[in-house]
């Protein structure tokens, strides 16, 4: 199953520069994981913003959220996510 998941990230101003450079490494040694096993299959940084839009190929709603949910930046997220099925029209082989 497809989604698109925008993250949001915000981290309080408080934090210990430390903590915040420890919690960015875990978060992209999580994301490059989840990169190769292929579920996470499309990351982009929103040009001007703190902010990515990704896309996530995963087994289930459950599955994207235990995935979401325990990313390390994950509390300091706003998450949207949006369901995405093929397009009629898609020429590309691998939308599905
Ligand atoms: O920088 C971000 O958008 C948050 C994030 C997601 C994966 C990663 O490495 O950083």
């Amino acid at each position: 199953m497809l989604f698109q998941v925008e993250m949001d990230v915000q981290i309080p101003l408080g934090l210990a520069p430390e903590v915040v450079e420890q919690l960015k490494k875990t978060e992209r040694e999580r994301a490059q994981e989840l990169q190769k096993t292929g579920e996470w299959r499309h990351l982009w940084r929103i040009a001007g913003r703190y902010a990515n839009v990704s896309i996530f190929d995963v087994a289930s709603n459950e599955a994207l959220h235990d995935i979401l949910s325990t990313l390390p930046l994950f509390p300091f997220m706003r998450v949207s996510v949006t369901p995405l099925c093929r397009h009629p029209s898609s020429v590309r082989s691998d939308d599905s």
